[in-house]
């Protein structure tokens, strides 16, 4: 089990109102995946604006181990020389990911039908998160895997030598799930099907296609259906990575809470299978507008503009919009308890197996803070109090999990009284400028 550096508490408070511009960094899901494909086709891949979070570089660090060329090049580009199709080396030591659910996932897919050993780890999180859903799929292409107790890191993982292709229906709402298959079928010979029921983020489909692969998606009465064939040559590419959306819901939750604000949040990446936070927020009554939408590298891109909203109300989350916007739950949760009456989020089970149980973690948090919450094993409802109505002055635990400090903390920014984390380190998983892009905005946002 890796390691974790000191704990880093932080606090928040209520000051002036948030102004400005949040550039927030490139987005992980693309990251990850530019890294990866860049790593399994044959030439140099180029990306540009790539998330220097530690989950990314991790991913990074892995594909040098399994033989490619990982370069630094500042400023956010990078290049990959590949190693091709069924080309990845057996590492010489252990794959660390970190805290990296994406990670871990998607690299045990993509070395899963290459005949080499490689065994996993990760963080005490990473090590408490269950990896069956992708071995399971995995072993029907051959690949034998062995881990701890109930499917957990540290795993060992050998890769199929004559891997067949499969079809398989994801039974869960998982884009790691669907993309650890992909990958897989890679470099099985001829078709790998994957069906989802529920749509979920489709970054691995678009960039398989934009690097050469043939890779086909049907709307059909029983899901998704995507069609991959194997053992494609993919071709590198030139990527330019969207900003991620959901680092940009911080600052935007931050100024809908925070009196008098008004924050622009450049080039965000609203794919439709990501956009749903927005959505949700435009529903309660959020002054969010979408400007200058335009297209970028294959992807819907906008500059969203958020202003305070002290007349927001809670609603029910149309449960089929929870995959679009799994990740921002929890800073939602906080919008809603700064909202008139109850925010019912139902369907969202899977926020169950994060870096931490996010449904558990912020129910504690948000109660600490004087807000309060019903909970079963896959709804939650916040019952908000309106604006200024907050009582604040908890410390929460975050629990490892990036998304549940910065959520808190962005709490504290309207709260009465100022909330504390017991460690912001996570954060740097996935959003490395978080402290100095919030308080260049103007947040109370301070290491306690
Ligand atoms: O594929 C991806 O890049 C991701 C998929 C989601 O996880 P699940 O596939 O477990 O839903 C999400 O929570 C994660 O942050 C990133
Ligand atoms: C769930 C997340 O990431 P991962 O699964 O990659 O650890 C997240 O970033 O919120």
């Amino acid at each position: 089990m890796s390691g974790h550096g000191d704990p880093i508490p932080m606090m928040s408070q209520r000051g002036p109102a948030l102004s400005g511009e949040a550039h927030v960094p490139g987005d992980k899901s693309i990251s990850h995946r530019s890294l990866i494909l860049g790593a399994l086709s044959v030439g140099e891949t180029v990306i540009e604006g790539l998330l220097e979070g530690q989950d990314v570089l991790d991913t990074a660090k892995a594909m040098r181990a399994f033989g490619a060329e990982v370069t630094d090049h500042g400023g956010g580009r990078w290049s990959v020389h590949g190693v091709g199709v069924g080309g990845f080396a057996e590492p010489e030591g252990v794959i660390d990911c970190g805290n990296s659910g994406t990670g871990v996932r998607l690299i045990m897919g993509a070395m899963a039908t290459t005949p080499i050993t490689v065994t996993f780890t990760g963080d005490a999180s990473l090590c408490s998160r269950p990896m069956g859903r992708v071995t399971d799929p995995l072993a029907l292409f051959g690949a034998k895997a062995e881990g701890r107790e109930g499917g957990r890191l540290p795993m060992t993982i050998t890769g199929a030598r004559d891997p067949m292709p499969v079809r398989y229906t994801v039974p869960v709402p998982s884009a790691q799930v669907k993309s650890a298959v992909l990958l897989a079928g890679l470099n099985a010979p001829g078709k790998t099907v994957v069906i989802e029921k529920e749509a979920t983020r489709d970054h691995t489909e678009r960039m398989l296609t934009g690097f050469g692969a043939d890779l086909v998606v049907e709307e059909t009465d029983e899901g998704r259906v995507i069609t991959l064939t194997g053992q494609p040559e993919l071709k590198p590419q030139h990527i330019v990575v969207p900003r991620d959306p959901s680092s940009a819901a911080f600052p935007v939750c931050a100024a809908l809470i925070a009196e008098g604000s008004d924050v622009l949040v450049p080039n965000i990446g609203l794919n439709p299978t990501r956009a749903g936070l927005f959505e949700t927020l435009r529903e309660m009554g959020a002054d969010l507008t979408y400007e200058n939408p335009r297209e970028e590298g294959g992807e819907p891109v906008a500059d969203l503009r958020a202003r305070f909203s002290p007349n927001m109300k809670g609603i029910e989350v149309p449960p089929a919009r929870a995959a679009s916007m799994i990740d921002e739950y929890p800073v939602l949760s906080v919008v809603a308890a700064f909202a008139e009456g109850p925010t019912v989020m139902r369907g969202v089970k899977e926020l169950r197996v994060k870096e931490s149980d996010r449904i558990d973690a912020m129910a504690q948090g948000l109660r600490a803070a004087g807000v309060e919450v019903e909970e079963g094993e896959d709804w939650w409802i916040v019952h908000g109090r309106g604006h200024g109505q907050v009582p604040g002055g908890a410390t929460v635990e975050s629990r490892l999990d990036h998304r549940i400090a910065m959520s808190f903390l962005v709490m504290g920014l309207a709260t009465n009284a100022p909330m504390r984390v017991d460690d912001g380190g996570p954060i740097a998983t996935s959003f490395p400028v978080f402290e100095p892009l919030m308080t260049g905005l103007g947040a109370a946002v301070a290491r306690a």
